[in-house]
């Protein structure tokens, strides 16, 4: 089991999965942003009184107590609010955005390499344009959205498994950043690295090295964040998290901006997605082939081409492991 502390700073912040109130509880805030984070850790229509509205990523409507005629959102100086938890119906709202991320189905065929600039030394190497740069920032802004709800006041130990997660972890961290400054909820955010490598032209190989320190003492008692470009098998991330938890953190979550559709897919594994992907050699956006195509900013399909052309033998790989 991985370690999950509650991120729980007021009455209104229930972790996810924990049981919901069973009897009405006010309590009383004029913060927004508690009031947004209520609602989407509740999973129950909260009841504040008077008037109502609802928010735009979500199916509850929110009652309020209208004070001297202001708006409650997005006004930045809101009444006080009562809010009132009550039992009610399970969960309506489709969470499988959050947990499968957007899912990409097998018969996409992509866009064609003339819609969008590219280096043009790929011309040849990649069929498409699987998903473009402008859609990976996008979902990555709403992933930091997430992050940020679940993580509440606990600073971030953010963990970026290198190489291919550079990118993702970047961005991610920058929003992060950006909705703390814009939200007044400074969390500290650090980022330390690791390298693991394993694959070996478009093969996971036996071989899963951490090049490097292995000493990860620093996530002792802390809120953890590893963020990974992508969940294949799932063999780095298992292995990976199984070291990470020897230094006993706080809480381990984990961001991955890809997971594959496989066999046996390690679902589990990632508590963020940005997209779920069919079974297909990608790249781009940090994410290689021999070292080759980290240099593009969208995630595309490597071509048979390609593949010849950047394919290895064995020796590279033990080279890059010595270096
Ligand atoms: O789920 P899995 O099948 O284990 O695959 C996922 C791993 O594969 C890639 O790393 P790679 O070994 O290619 O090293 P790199 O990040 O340095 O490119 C990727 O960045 C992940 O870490
Ligand atoms: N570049 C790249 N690395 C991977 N590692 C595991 N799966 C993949 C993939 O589809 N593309």
């Amino acid at each position: 089991m991985r370690p999950q502390a509650s991120t729980a700073s007021h009455e209104a912040d229930y972790p996810r999965n924990s049981p919901r109130p069973k009897q009405r509880c006010p309590f009383y805030t004029n913060d927004s942003s508690v009031i947004q984070r209520a609602m989407w850790l509740a999973k129950t229509p909260l009841d504040i009184f008077s008037a109502s509205f609802s928010l735009p990523f979500c199916e509850w409507s929110l009652k309020r107590r209208q004070q001297n005629g202001h708006r409650f959102y997005p006004d930045p100086a809101p009444p006080v609010a009562t809010i009132v938890f009550t039992q009610s119906e399970p969960l309506q709202m489709d969470n499988t955005g959050m947990k499968r991320g957007i899912v990409i189905k097998d018969d996409w065929p992509g866009y064609s390499l003339d819609l969008f600039t590219y280096p043009e030394h790929y011309h040849e190497d990649i069929e498409n344009v699987y998903i473009p740069h402008g859609v990976i920032m996008n979902r990555t802004e709403r992933l930091a959205r997430y992050i940020m709800e679940d993580f509440g006041d606990n600073n971030i130990m953010v963990l970026c498994v290198l190489k291919g997660g550079y990118k993702f972890c970047a961005d991610l961290v920058e929003f992060i950043k950006v909705f703390g400054r814009n939200s007044n909820k400074y969390l500290e955010t650090r980022v330390e690295f690791i390298r693991l490598k394993s694959y070996l032209n478009d093969q996971s190989t036996e071989d899963l090295h951490i090049i490097g320190s292995r000493d990860l003492s620093f996530l002792r008692g802390k809120c953890v964040l590893i963020v990974e470009a992508i969940v294949d098998t799932g063999k780095t991330m298992k292995a990976l998290l199984k070291h990470v938890e020897t230094f006993e953190p706080k809480m381990v979550k984990v961001a991955g901006l890809l997971v594959k559709r496989v066999p046996n897919m390690a679902e589990r594994l990632t508590d963020y997605v940005g997209f779920e992907i069919p079974n297909r050699f990608v790249v781009g956006y940090a994410l290689d082939y021999n070292e080759y195509f980290r240099d593009l900013n969208h995630i595309c399909v490597i071509s048979k081409t390609g593949k010849m052309k950047y394919k290895v033998g064995e020796m590279h790989m033990n080279k890059e492991m010595d270096k």
